[in-house]
């Protein structure tokens, strides 16, 4: 069961964004000191941490298949595999879950997928969120010049934005409504030297280790996609403290200049929702036939969906065009029983998923609207 598989966190962030910074600070936490921290074999800076395992990551990647999202990482694998009995004592294993530090320049899909597809992993591990790493002093260079650094935002579950202590309001603001567009629904938190709480980073996905139900309306949170692309509804969620990122940028001026070069303004963020229950076949061959057409323009999809002959929610959650095993719900978190799915793309609109999905059922899916 999804519960039972090793939690899996990702940091992943632009180059000097501040990703070893927060994790020395995560590893102080007790929450993590039964974390091992998988950190790439070229890092510079030392972590303090008993638990640590070293990863190769190349740098450039060769793809004779044109396809970079599905490089399967055998380093990675290898890491992952060997760590369960290097570091255990007694046949007891040391840690109860893992966390990946990413090199700043790498695309973090291959590695992603790694996790979700490879038989010996997936068994035994599961992705419990990407963490992204956003500096808010460069954090817009980088969007404007680098679109792995769009790609990164975008397929977040949590986005830190580091360096707080360097910049005034204004440039905060900024980032924050640039960040409404890539990645609407990501609650974010700032760091300032790497200060965050680990619980903000940890159980992001719809399973906890703590063994609560899944939390589905807080890993979905398909209100945030309501509208456009560019018209989101600007739901705030954290409460707690200094960490809170939110509370900067509650206006809503979407008055930010257009520039045609900008790889977010390439990006879409939607939801919908499909009334009646349908078949798994219709299903299995919507999700075939625009992501075979569009595969790495997908960069995230989550969903429930409500199958014929199912008992609970059918969970599913895609980065790109690889999507984790669903998983049934033990049951749906209210009363509405409409399949929901929020969508974030590059260059794919709203209208060309929905006609596909007309085309194999015969009706549009309805725009959401939250209830
Ligand atoms: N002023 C300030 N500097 C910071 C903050 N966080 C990190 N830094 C500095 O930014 C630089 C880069 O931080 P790292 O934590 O090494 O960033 P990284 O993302 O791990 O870098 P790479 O591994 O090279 O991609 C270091 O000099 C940090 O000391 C912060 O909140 N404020």
């Amino acid at each position: 069961m999804s519960s039972e598989l090793i939690p899996v966190t990702l940091l992943t962030g632009f180059l000097g964004s501040g990703k070893t910074t927060v994790l020395n600070h995560l590893v102080r936490q007790p929450e993590l000191a039964d974390a091992l921290v998988i950190i790439n074999e070229f890092g510079q800076m030392p972590l303090d941490h008993r638990l640590v395992a070293h990863s190769t990551e190349n740098l450039v990647m060769e793809m004779s298949s044109g396809c970079l999202c599905c490089t399967v990482r055998g380093d990675l694998v290898k890491t992952l595999r060997d760590i369960v009995w290097r570091f255990s004592r007694n046949g007891q294993r040391q840690f109860r879950r893992v966390l990946i530090e990413t090199t700043g320049l790498a695309d973090p899909a291959p590695i992603v997928h790694t996790l979700m597809t490879h038989p010996q992993v997936a068994s035994r591990y599961r992705l419990d969120g990407i963490v992204t790493t956003l500096d808010l002093a460069t954090g817009e260079q980088a969007l404007n010049k680098h679109p792995e650094a769009v790609r990164q935002a975008a397929i977040a579950d949590c986005l830190l934005l580091t360096k707080a202590d360097l910049v005034d309001d204004d440039a905060r603001h900024a980032l924050l409504r640039r960040l409404d567009g890539i990645n609407p629904a990501a609650p974010r938190w700032e760091a300032r030297h790497g200060d965050i709480a680990a619980s903000k980073v940890l159980d992001l996905g719809l399973f906890s280790t703590d063994g609560k139900s899944p939390d589905v309306e807080r890993w979905l949170r398909e209100e945030a996609y309501t509208g456009n692309a560019h018209e989101h509804a600007h739901e705030h969620h954290g409460t707690d403290g200094q960490n809170d990122g939110h509370g900067a940028h509650g206006d809503h001026d979407h008055g930010h200049h257009h520039d045609v070069n900008r790889h977010d303004d390439h990006i879409r963020a939607f939801c919908f929702s499909i009334d009646l229950p349908m078949r798994e076949e219709i299903f299995s061959a919507w999700m075939e036939v625009p992501l075979g057409f569009v595969g790495s323009n997908i960069l995230r999809i989550k969903g429930i969906l409500n199958i014929e002959g199912s008992a609970g929610p059918v969970a599913i959650h895609g980065v790109q065009h690889i999507f984790h095993p669903p998983t049934t719900l033990p049951a749906w978190p209210d009363d509405d029983r409409r399949s929901r799915l929020v969508f974030i793309t590059q260059d794919v609109g709203r209208q060309v998923i929905e006609e596909t999905f007309k085309a194999l059922d015969g009706h549009l899916p309805q725009p959401w609207e939250a209830t």
